[in-house]
C-alpha cells in the first residue's frame, strides 16, 4: 500500500478526518465501504404476489449510523420491502443479515429485540392512553418482553421517566398527559417514532412519516430526524422529495420492485435512468 493510501486509511477511521486530498479517487470510498461494516445488508431479496414480483431480486447495505431514503413510484414495492424487513413478511427468497446475523427466517418480535424497530403508522398508538402511557407502556414491553396493555403504568417512576425523556425527544413536551386520539396527525406521528424509540433501536424503520402532515407537522418531523440522524441509523420511505433529499445520506429508487440505484442524493438526482422513471415523473405532476 502506498503512503497516500495509508494515511487515507487511517483517515477513514476518523469520522471527521476522512477527506483524504492525496486521493481524491475512487479508491477512498472502496476503502471506506470496506472499513464500513454494515448494520442492514439486505441480499438478493425478493417476493411475489402470483406473477407479480412486487420486490425483486433486492440488493443493498445500510452502514451504522447513516440515513438511508427508499423513494419509488407508487406501487413500487418500498412498503413491501419494510414490511420484509420488519419481519412482518416473509421472504420469497434472499437474505437479510442485522448486525452481522442472518435475521431472514426470525419472528418480528425477535428483530425487534436485536434492534431493527418500525414505526407502525398509527395502528401501534393505544388511543385511550396519554402519550407518555403510549412510550411508558412500549418501555414496559420491550423489559417484561410482552405487551401488558390493560396493566396501566401510570405510577411506575422508572417507566414514565424515561417515557418523558423520549417524548421531549421528538418534540412532544407539554403533551404528556393528553390521550393519544387527541393529538393532531402530525403529533401522532411523532408519537409513532416516540414508541419505537422506546424498543432502543439500532435501525429504525419509517414508512412515510410525513404522509398526511401540515407544513408545519412536516417541518417538526423533518427536525426530529435531523436530530436523529447519525445517533440512530434509519431507512426511510418518504415520498417528500424536499425532505428526502436534504436528510439522506444516500437515496435507493425502487421501480417495479426492482432497486434502479442507490448513491449520494446528488448522484441520484443526476442518475437519467432514475430520472426518466421517477424524478422526471415528479416534474410533470
Ligand atoms: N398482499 C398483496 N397481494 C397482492 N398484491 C399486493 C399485495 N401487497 C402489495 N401488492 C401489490 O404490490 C405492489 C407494490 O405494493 P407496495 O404497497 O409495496 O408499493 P409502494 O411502493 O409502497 O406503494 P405506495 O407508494 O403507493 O405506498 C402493488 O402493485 C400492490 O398492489
Amino acid at each position: 500500500m502506498d503512503r497516500a493510501l495509508a494515511d487515507c486509511v487511517r483517515a477513514a477511521a476518523d469520522p471527521d478526518g476522512f477527506l483524504c486530498p492525496q486521493r481524491p479517487d475512487r479508491t477512498v470510498p472502496r476503502l471506506r465501504e470496506a472499513l464500513v461494516k454494515p448494520l442492514l445488508s439486505v441480499q438478493q431479496l425478493s417476493k411475489s404476489y402470483g406473477a407479480l414480483k412486487v420486490t425483486n431480486d433486492i440488493s443493498f447495505d445500510i452502514a451504522e449510523g447513516e440515513l438511508f431514503a427508499i423513494i419509488g413510484p407508487n406501487g413500487a414495492g418500498k412498503t413491501t420491502l419494510i414490511h420484509q424487513l420488519s419481519g412482518m413478511l416473509s421472504a420469497d427468497s434472499g437474505q437479510i443479515l442485522f448486525n452481522g446475523v442472518d435475521v431472514t427466517q426470525q419472528s418480528m418480535p425477535d428483530r425487534v429485540k436485536a434492534g431493527l424497530a418500525r414505526s407502525f403508522q398509527i395502528t401501534s398508538i393505544l388511543p385511550r392512553f396519554t402519550a407518555l402511557e403510549n412510550v411508558a407502556t412500549a418501555i414496559q414491553a420491550r423489559r417484561h418482553s410482552s405487551f401488558r396493555f390493560f396493566d396501566r403504568v401510570a405510577n411506575d417512576e422508572g417507566l414514565n421517566e424515561p417515557a418523558r425523556a423520549i417524548l421531549n425527544e421528538v418534540g412532544l413536551d407539554g403533551r404528556h398527559h393528553v390521550p393519544a386520539d387527541s393529538l393532531s396527525h402530525g403529533e401522532k406521528r411523532q408519537l409513532e417514532v416516540a414508541i419505537a424509540l422506546a424498543t432502543q433501536p439500532k435501525l429504525l424503520l419509517l414508512d412515510e412519516p410525513l404522509a398526511g402532515t401540515s407544513h408545519d407537522e412536516s417541518r417538526n418531523i423533518t427536525n426530529l430526524l435531523r436530530a436523529l440522524k447519525g445517533r440512530i441509523t434509519i431507512a426511510l420511505i418518504e415520498h417528500d422529495m424536499e425532505a428526502v433529499f436534504a436528510l439522506a445520506d444516500r437515496v435507493g429508487v425502487l421501480v417495479y420492485g426492482r432497486m434502479i440505484a442507490a448513491g449520494a442524493p446528488a448522484d441520484i438526482r443526476a442518475n437519467a435512468e432514475v430520472r426518466a422513471a421517477y424524478l422526471g415523473e415528479e416534474t410533470h405532476a
